[in-house]
Formats: C-alpha cells, sequence, structure tokens
C-alpha cells in the first residue's frame, strides 16, 4: 500500500524544502534547538499516528515509510541549505573553503584536528586574504580598523550565538554568556565593582603573599628542574582562591596542581572545539555524565557561594571578588546576578576566567626570559637599580614605575595571547564597512587576537620577542598599541575600554607585574638540559584559552642585586 501524499518521497523531498525557505533559514537554530527537537519529535510521532491509524499500515510498514518520509524531508532541508548558504547567502561573496561555506561542521573539524585552530585560521588567511568566511554566516578579519569597530566602546556589534551554547537563558547563566547588552551592562557592574581601584588595592597584598609562598617553594630546591608551566598554574589557582574567594587552594603548598585545574582545561577544550557549532554543544550537556569531571569544581565553588551567603555581614566590606557578587544580591542591587543559578555560575567564572589566562601569561613569560638572557638580564637590572638591596626592597609602586616590566609582559602577550583566538561578535542590522568592505547585518565576525597581533601588514618583526617595541624603539619599529588586544580590548586614545573586554585586566596586570618581577628579582631563569623550549613554543592548544606542555626551567637564585 503507498499512502497519498504523507509518504511520498517527492512531497517530503518538497516539503523539507519549503521548511527551510520559509522558516529554517531565518531562525537562529542555536538558540531555538530545544523547540526544534520537540517539533521534530512531535512531527515524527504524528507521521507514525498517522500511517497506523489512517493508512493502517503494518509496524514494519509504518517504520519503513517514516524513514523514507523523515530522510526525504532533512534532504529537502539540507540541499536546499547548501544551495542557498553557497548561491544566495548575503556572505556569498566572500572567499574560503567550500565545506566552511555550507556548515559549522568544517570549522569543529579544523578546531579539533590539532586543537590548534589559531594555524588554521592563519593558513585560510594566508591562502584568501583579509576577509574569509569561516562558516555559513561567519567572517574572520585581519584589517586594523576592524578591532575597535568590532570590540571598542562605540561598537554595535552583540555577542555571538556562542555565547548561547551553554545555556539559551541568560538568567540561568554567568555574566559572560549575557547575549542582551542591557542585562549584561546592568550584571558587569557588580564585576566592575570587584575590580575597582579600591578593591584591587586589598588584593595585591594576597598576590604578592603567594608569590612570595612561591619563590621560597623555588628555592628551597633550587637545583632541580621545574615545570614553569606547573607551577604557574598552581601560583594562578591559589592567586584566585585567595583573590577571588579568600580560599587557599595549596597548590604551591602540596605541589598538585588542584583538581578544578584538569576539570577545567577539559571543560575548555570542549567548549572551543564542540563550541565551534553552538548547538550541538548545547546538546552535550544533556548526555548524562558529560560533565562529570567538572562535578568537584562545580560542587566546590558552589558550596563557597552558598556558604558565603548564609553567613553574610552586611557590615563588612567585601574582600574578594565573590563577595562583591553576592552584595549585590544581598542588597538586591540592580546589578545583581538575577538567579541562584546565574550567582554559583558566575562563582564559577572567576575561577575559570581568572587562573589558566594568568598562568598562561606567566608562563609565556618565564619562557621567553629564559630563552632571552640578554632580555631577563636587563630587566634584572632594571629591577636593581629600583630596587638596590633585592627583595627586601620590593614594593609594588616601585615595580609599577618599572616600564621594562611592563614591556616584556606585552610582548609576551602580544606573541602567546592567553585566549588565543578571542570571542565572536554579531554585526548590527545595518551591517559594518570595514575600509573598502561592506559586511552586512546580523553575520558573525571575529578578529582573531593571535594573528592580528602577529600580522606583518601592521608589525615589523612580527615573530621576534621584542620588549623594546613598546618602549625605546616604539617608532623604530612603528608599534601601534591600536592592534594590541589581549583582553578583546579596542582602544581609544590609548586607554583600553571595550563594553565586553576582559572586566579583569587590571587585576591581571598586577598580578603579572608582582609574580615577573618577584621571580625574576630573586632567580635567573635556564632552560633545563633537554629542554629545548621547542614544544612549549610550538604546540599550545587554542581552547579558547591556552593549554600549554611542560616547560623545564631552572631557577638558580640570584647571589647579588644592586647596580649592574
Ligand atoms: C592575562 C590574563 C587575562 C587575559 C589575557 C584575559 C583575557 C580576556 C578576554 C580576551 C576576554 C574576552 C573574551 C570574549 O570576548 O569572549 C575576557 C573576559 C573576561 N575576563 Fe579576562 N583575561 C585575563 C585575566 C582575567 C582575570 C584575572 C579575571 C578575574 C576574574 C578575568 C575575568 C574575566 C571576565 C569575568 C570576563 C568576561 C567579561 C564580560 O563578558 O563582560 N580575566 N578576558
Amino acid at each position: 500500500m503507498s499512502p497519498i501524499p504523507l509518504n511520498n518521497a517527492t512531497f517530503s523531498l518538497l516539503l523539507g524544502t519549503f521548511a527551510h525557505v520559509s522558516l529554517l533559514k531565518n531562525f537562529e537554530l542555536d538558540t531555538w534547538i530545544p523547540l526544534f527537537f520537540v517539533t521534530s519529535l512531535a512531527s515524527l510521532t504524528s507521521l507514525i499516528f498517522y500511517h497506523v491509524h489512517y493508512d493502517a499500515l503494518s509496524p514494519a510498514a509504518t517504520l519503513f515509510y517514516t524513514v523514507k518520509e523523515a530522510t526525504c524531508f532533512l534532504l529537502g532541508v539540507f540541499t536546499s541549505m547548501t544551495i542557498y548558504r553557497l548561491f544566495f547567502h548575503r556572505i556569498r561573496h566572500f572567499p574560503g573553503p567550500i565545506l566552511a561555506r555550507v556548515t559549522r561542521f568544517y570549522n569543529l573539524y579544523l578546531s579539533g584536528k590539532n586543537v590548534k585552530y589559531y594555524d588554521e585560521l592563519d593558513k585560510l588567511h594566508n591562502q584568501y586574504g583579509d576577509f574569509i568566511r569561516t562558516g555559513p554566516r561567519e567572517i574572520s578579519i585581519l584589517r586594523k580598523s576592524a578591532v575597535s569597530l568590532i570590540y571598542g566602546p562605540q561598537s554595535a556589534c552583540l555577542k555571538s550565538t556562542w555565547y548561547s551554547a551553554v545555556s539559551n537563558d541568560s538568567a540561568k547563566a554567568q555574566m559572560f554568556y549575557s547575549r542582551d547588552p542591557v542585562d549584561h551592562k546592568r550584571r558587569r557592574k557588580a564585576w566592575d565593582r570587584a575590580f575597582s581601584v579600591k578593591s584591587l588595592r586589598t588584593y595585591a597584598p594576597l598576590i604578592r603573599a603567594k608569590v612570595e609562598q612561591l619563590t621560597s617553594t623555588l628555592a628551597s630546591s633550587a637545583t632541580a628542574p621545574k615545570d614553569a608551566t606547573a607551577w604557574m598554574m598552581m601560583l594562578a589557582f591559589d592567586i584566585m582562591g585567595e583573590v577571588g574567594y579568600g580560599q587557599d587552594f595549596g597548590g604551591i603548598d602540596t605541589g598538585k596542581e588542584h583538581p578544578a585545574a584538569k576539570a577545567i582545561h577539559d571543560h575548555m577544550t570542549i567548549l572551543s572545539v564542540v563550541g565551534t557549532v553552538p548547538w550541538l554543544l548545547y546538546l552535550l550537556q544533556f548526555i548524562p555524565g558529560a560533565s562529570k569531571g567538572y562535578a568537584p569544581f562545580f560542587k566546590w565553588s558552589t558550596g563557597q557561594i552558598q556558604g558565603k551567603k548564609a553567613t553574610w555581614n552586611p557590615e563588612k566590606e567585601p574582600k574578594d571578588i565573590a563577595s562583591w557578587l553576592i552584595k549585590a544580591v544581598m542588597e538586591k542591587d540592580v546589578s545583581a546576578s538575577p538567579t541562584t543559578a546565574s550567582l554559583n555560575d558566575d562563582g564559577r567564572l572567576i575561577i575559570i576566567a581568572g587562573s589558566d589566562t594568568s598562568a598562561s601569561a606567566n608562563a609565556c613569560t618565564l619562557y621567553y626570559l629564559a630563552s632571552n638572557p640578554h632580555i631577563l638580564a636587563k630587566l634584572q637590572s632594571r629591577l636593581d637599580a629600583a630596587m638596590p638591596n633585592g627583595p627586601q626592597d620590593w614594593s609594588y609602586d616601585s615595580v609599577a614605575s618599572i616600564n621594562y616590566l611592563d614591556d616584556v609582559i606585552k610582548e609576551s602577550l602580544r606573541l602567546k595571547p592567553p585566549v588565543i583566538t578571542g570571542g565572536y561578535r554579531v554585526t548590527p542590522p545595518e551591517g559594518l564597512q570595514v575600509d573598502e568592505v561592506y559586511i552586512p547585518g546580523d553575520v558573525n565576525v571575529i578578529v582573531p587576537i593571535q594573528l592580528i597581533h602577529t600580522d606583518k601588514k601592521y608589525w615589523k618583526k612580527p615573530l621576534d620577542y621584542i620588549p623594546e617595541r613598546w618602549g625605546e624603539r616604539k617608532e623604530e619599529l612603528g608599534t601601534d598599541e591600536t592592534l594590541f588586544m589581549p583582553f578583546s580590548q579596542g582602544l581609544t586614545n590609548l586607554k583600553a575600554i571595550g563594553v565586553y573586554k576582559c572586566v579583569g585586566d587590571k587585576m591581571a596586570m598586577i598580578s603579572m607585574r608582582i609574580a615577573i618581577s618577584s621571580i625574576v628579582q630573586q632567580f635567573d631563569l635556564r632552560l633545563a638540559s633537554g629542554e629545548t623550549g621547542e614544544a612549549f613554543d610550538k604546540e599550545r592548544k587554542d581552547a579558547f584559552t591556552t593549554v600549554l606542555k611542560p616547560l623545564q626551567l631552572l631557577f638558580v637564585p640570584r647571589k647579588k642585586f644592586g647596580k649592574a
């Protein structure tokens, strides 16, 4: 029996085409994926019901016709989608690999291949130019003017669907995932308070205490090589424990990486690879056990937040980031996290955003200093000139006055930005004019951080580590600060601003100044025997943040201080 018309292959094919052209084409599938699945399930159930009751088909025939019709329907959808994306889409004129124009699964493949998406993107830019289509509605741009247009304070671009991959409901998620600009701006105020000048002043001594604990530990077994990657990770976690929650993670004490560190790396790798197809990442969390490795960290941070709430004292000034966020909730401030779930998620954001990034920045700076003895010696001489009696003279004010220290840190952030590629933004409905190129509205755009930092159009000796390019050789090397965006910032009058830029950028700089100055003041750094630094340099994983290979260094205590 061949019931008409529902089991008709042509009809199903046409229905699929019609569904794409009239409906799906206009939807942001990433945001509507639950509805899409419920509707698909309901349609399949109705089809089965129709075949059983109206066509009186046997179970085997019902299965056969349902599968056939569903397959034809999907064939219609995907054929229409492919033709549309290749020949009719508003960004069809942009060059890029053919598969990338059709599906984001191509990006998933590129990201997952070696988890070095920045390398893949570099190859694509070399092949196709400054503007490339890296997805059906996604463009990667390597142009200076795009930085402030997309990331600057006046930008009309919003956060892309990538940010709704973890949750479609921003009321239940951390501030970072809030795509509604009004909601984001409101919630960001509570975070801004946690990083005010006054708050930062209370964090600096906590950071210094952790760094001192590290330098004593390093000094106690000075002849043995140490894995700088692991120790910088322990330091960063311990700092974020103290500054974020007023808690000691005990990493430096025990010499063991906090279990949350591995969980966060795994989580970030999944986020960056699977997140290239945001709806897929969204679905992944419904697979039982998918976030098992992450559970202890969830439990710890939720316990901390809820514990602080339970013992809240309104008279006490907050001393850590979490307490600032809780204060907004307890005082029912407009900036407060809207739900318990979102506050708990904000609590996780503190550690995730602040630890990995700072650890990677410090480890990379130590790598460059150990590999460039003349730069290390110059930095030590500047530190010695400012603090002639060595560590006993150390003060943050002295350290902050040493421009060369900032130059060293900035050059590391340029060559090895901890957030390697960065976040996508969506163009406003009226589109975006970048130099001679018009990008239509509702298109995901990105300026890949590491690639713009090393673009030979804009940088002389782009791959060389030259801290002087930020100071005395600025003019000679033509350094343009507006191209420097490790915190996803756009610059205006050399002030780092941007609606979605890193809220912890100032704390990050303070933390790096304290860590690098203290270590370099007390130790000479050398690559340990057998360590070339090559794997560390070349094999970084792009897991949104960076996952670094081990780096074996010798921390040799310095005997003399004073002016060189
Ligand atoms: C060297 C260290 C750091 C680097 C390079 C860095 C980089 C970044 C970047 C690139 C973004 C924007 C990501 C995007 O566009 O999606 C960001 C956002 C953020 N960072 Fe950092 N970060 C660092 C340290 C920190 C620290 C210490 C904290 C403190 C908790 C922090 C907290 C945040 C938060 C909360 C956001 C989300 C901001 C928002 O969505 O409004 N970061 N960071």
